[in-house]
């Protein structure tokens, strides 16, 4: 238990930490002005016998209550107020960490670990720690500390009570020991349940309109059902023995209770104790452990924290891409991959790719489907790493960048736009924070969205749907090309940007477009003749190759993929030009 309070207390941070131990204390302070019930009833147990209670012992004891009961309440809502404000800070502070950290995390990392496991780290986990642990480990702290002070206290009383209530402290110490061994597999197995379950949620929720077309409501349902009877039958697991050893806890503690009232009688008897002291022990015995109760039930939980402070942390332990990132800012926007080969974990997708985009010229890059047109592009901002050759921005080696200065230098326009759950102003300053009105306003206009914008019910300040539900497809891709122009980056890579778009869109985009692109170094991948006979050179992709390249005119003069695409585009399945 030592080391998952070590543990916490280091997730915590310093800050934190110093509220935390301050409540801790400061419950201490209150378990002991609690305590100052004892004194009291000593004064009165005293006079009794001495036959000599006058109205000064009442009000002594009478003041040590009130005055104790006072202090206690106080310091009680003080310590609460601290460890409240530590947790949710602390989880609060570890969220934004582990966001911030992810940005540059490799893709692979994302495509190992599901969005589900990612997403439980950060709402379940992280929520389950600001409400949990925060009261666990003051509840806990403070009763161990508090029964520490009071069996010292007993053996300065009479060093044979003290033993006894030693004697107790170690037995219940043995049980809840116990109980955190068996809690390490239960709490391991809840995590992973309540893991699965938020993926399958998350799984339904995002293909809730596949699984209406495909009528597939009954097995994605069965998914979910399933994943939510395990999480039910983890979390029943997991209370059957902690019920048990709490109980056993109970036992012990109230057994205590009964030896110190027991051997309190015997030593009075056995003219060893005076029957004040006989007395009090007979008081004490009922409240000696009132907070090792309330501790013992709330460390069953202390599992729980340990495992929570890991998944966290392994998130960010997770090593970053640029961790040896220099601050660089190309003095030309040219792109050079030599000889570079990359694959997605086993499977080889590009094989010795070696291709120059002089800056502010435009190339297309065209292919069948799957050819790896797509992973060519994402290299180039290193999204992944290549693992032959080099990827080169400006000269340098895109790996010699920190990944903040290497993506100021590229705007994406990606066929499937995301679109955040705020206003349409806000997810256009998405390219620049700090844009005012007026240039988001004017990235709109260029953008050819400005008068669908005004004609919504809020204009700029219109609230979309998370993924930006509530546009059309053509609107939404036209919000991301206004994005980009606020961006403002050198380099623009189009992925399929006008695939998919009605006629009356088309026109209106393709003017956004040239707005966005207009003296830029531009990579797009295209799949409509118009656009691309008119690049500067075209790379023909077949299973990750280079196989042709040149203008459109050359390459239509050459018998090769490039020309058959062209003769054959009415048919072809994968490429619509
Ligand atoms: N994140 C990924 N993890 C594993 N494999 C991937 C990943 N992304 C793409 N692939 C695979 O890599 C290959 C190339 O994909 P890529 O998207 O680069 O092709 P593309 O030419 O852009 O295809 P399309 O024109 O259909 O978009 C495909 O076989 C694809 O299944």
């Amino acid at each position: 238990m030592l080391k998952t309070l070590k543990k916490f207390f280091a997730f915590c941070g310093v800050d934190n930490r110093r509220l935390f131990i301050t409540s801790i204390w400061l419950g201490v302070v209150s378990a002991i002005c609690s305590a100052m019930r004892i004194p009291a009833a000593a004064i009165v147990i005293q006079a009794l016998l001495e036959r000599n209670v006058t109205m000064a012992t009442l009000w002594t004891s009478l003041g040590i209550i009130v005055i104790s009961l006072i202090i206690t309440i106080a310091i009680n809502m003080k310590a609460t107020m601290l460890q409240t404000r530590a947790g949710y800070r602390a989880c609060a502070n570890k969220r934004i960490e582990i966001a911030e950290h992810l940005r540059y995390l490799p893709m692979g990392w994302f495509n190992d670990n599901s969005l589900g496991e990612v997403t439980s780290v950060t709402t379940n986990t992280m929520e389950n720690m600001a409400n949990v642990a925060t009261r666990v480990v003051m509840v806990t702290t403070r009763g161990f500390l508090t029964s520490g002070i009071i069996a010292a206290m007993m053996f300065l009383f009479d060093w044979r009570m003290g033993l006894i209530t030693l004697t107790g402290l170690v037995l219940f110490f043995a049980v809840n020991a116990a109980m955190q061994r068996a809690e390490q597999t239960l709490s391991q197995r809840k995590f992973n349940a309540d893991e699965r379950l938020v993926s399958k949620v998350l799984e339904y929720v995002q293909g809730i309109a596949e699984v209406k077309n495909f009528d597939l409501t009954h097995d994605s349902a069965t998914q979910v059902h399933g994943a939510v009877e395990e999480a039910r039958r983890a979390s029943f697991a997991m209370e059957i023995p902690s019920v048990l050893y709490m109980l056993a806890q109970f036992v012990v503690n109230k057994l205590t209770g009964v030896a110190v009232c027991a051997a309190a009688i015997v030593f009075y008897f056995s003219g060893t104790m005076e029957l004040t002291n006989c007395l009090l022990m007979l008081i004490c015995s009922f409240i000696l452990f009132e907070q090792l109760d309330s501790a013992g039930s709330f460390s069953a939980l202390f599992r729980s924290i340990d495992i929570g402070v890991d998944k966290a942390s392994a998130i960010l332990r997770v090593e970053p891409m640029d961790i040896d990132g220099e601050e660089l800012s190309p003095e030309r926007e040219d792109i050079t991959l030599s000889h570079v080969d990359f694959s997605y974990d086993s499977k080889p997708i590009l094989h010795d790719v070696s291709l120059t985009i002089p800056e502010k010229t435009t190339v297309a890059i065209v292919g069948p489907s799957g050819s790896g047109k797509t992973t060519l592009c994402n290299l180039m901002a290193r999204f992944w790493d290549v693992q032959g050759g080099s990827v080169r921005l400006g000269g340098r080696d895109v790996r010699e960048y920190s990944y903040d200065s290497l993506i100021r230098n590229f705007s994406f326009v990606f066929q499937r736009v995301y679109l955040f759950s705020d206003t349409i102003a806000n997810n256009i300053r998405f390219g620049k924070p700090d844009a005012s009105m007026e240039e988001v306003q004017a990235a709109a206009k260029k953008a050819r969205c400005y008068d669908f914008i005004m004609a919504l019910p809020n204009g700029f300040d219109t609230v979309i749907g998370e993924g930006g539900a509530t546009l059309s497809g053509g609107e939404r891709q036209r919000i991301s090309i206004a994005r980009a122009i606020m961006k403002d980056a050198p380099i623009i890579i189009l992925d399929e940007a006008t695939a998919n778009v009605d006629p009356e869109n088309e026109k209106e985009l393709m003017e956004a477009v040239a707005e966005l692109t207009h003296d830029k170094t531009v990579i797009m991948i295209a799949h409509r003749l118009k656009t691309v006979r008119h690049a500067d050179q075209i790379f023909v992709v077949d299973h990750g190759e280079i196989v042709q390249q040149g203008t459109h005119d050359e390459l239509v003069a050459v018998d090769g993929l490039y020309r058959r695409f062209v003769v054959e585009r009415q048919q072809a399945a994968g490429w619509k030009v």
